[in-house]
């Protein structure tokens, strides 16, 4: 199978549980969703246009909406060409779940690599057993609510977006059918806002859940 890929790099991952873990990331086009706040907005539209050769995604500035199609087969050969180091790889977007990860979390795994999922949940999660799901709920979209479910229950991470209270009521009602045995809930604030971050550090305080600051954007890397 191949995937729409719009970028392919090397970095630290910055957010979450994996926070401070070496990691390639690998971008995938696409993303229905619209969160008004998306520090991605350029993997919203796979546009026929756009489409490039495959070296023009690897190591190259993802910030314009191109993409290129890419085996899973040839993105490991591109991680190896590239001298990449990392062992953990970030399948992220865009939403990486309106596509099939099966066959590119499995074959990750039988290389020798880690894999996490970045998705929000709209769309059913469809990956190898031991791939690690983060899962950044978006309420009232498209998917409707029995795929977020199927997300949530499969999430070995639930991350949260917050800004505002509302975001918090949101995810307590969310979770009030899941069970959250063996699962990490963490607050990530909105864009570094100061009353978001000072929310999210209040409420996991009073929760016991975790904080996730997005780090890169502090560091000013990928
Ligand atoms: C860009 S999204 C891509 C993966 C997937 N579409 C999703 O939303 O999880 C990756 C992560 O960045 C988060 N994110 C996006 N924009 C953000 C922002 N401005 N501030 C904080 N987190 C943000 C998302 O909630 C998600 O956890
Ligand atoms: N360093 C780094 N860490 C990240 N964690 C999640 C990211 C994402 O865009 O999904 C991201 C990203 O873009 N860069
Ligand atoms: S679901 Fe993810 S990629 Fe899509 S708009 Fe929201 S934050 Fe951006
Ligand atoms: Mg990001």
């Amino acid at each position: 199978m191949k995937y729409p890929v719009n970028e392919v790099f090397e970095t630290i991952q910055g957010e979450g549980t994996f926070t401070g873990v070496p990691a390639i990331f690998v971008r995938l086009q696409g993303c229905p969703v619209g969160c008004s706040w998306c520090d991605t907005k350029q993997t919203w539209e796979l546009l026929e246009q756009n489409r490039v050769a495959p070296e023009l995604v690897i190591q190259v500035d993802g910030t314009i909406g191109r993409w290129a199609e890419l085996t899973a087969q040839e993105l490991v050969k591109a991680f190896v060409d590239k001298g990449f180091n990392a062992k953990h790889v970030v399948i992220t977007g865009g939403e990486p779940c309106l596509y099939n990860l099966d066959e590119l979390t499995s074959y990750l795994h039988s290389e020798g690599y880690q894999t996490q999922i970045e998705t929000s949940g709209t769309f059913e999660v469809v990956c190898d057993a031991k791939t690690w799901v983060t899962v950044s709920p978006k309420v009232n979209m498209k998917g409707g609510y029995s795929v977020l479910e199927q997300a949530l229950n499969r999430a070995d991470e639930i991350k949260h977006p917050v800004a505002t209270q509302k975001h918090i009521d949101e995810l307590d009602n969310l979770l009030a059918d899941i069970d959250l045995t063996g699962k990490t809930v963490c607050l990530q604030p909105i864009s570094q806002k100061p009353r978001a971050t000072e929310l999210a550090m209040r409420t996991c305080i009073a929760r016991n859940w975790r904080l996730s600051i997005q780090t890169h954007k502090y560091l000013d890397i990928d």
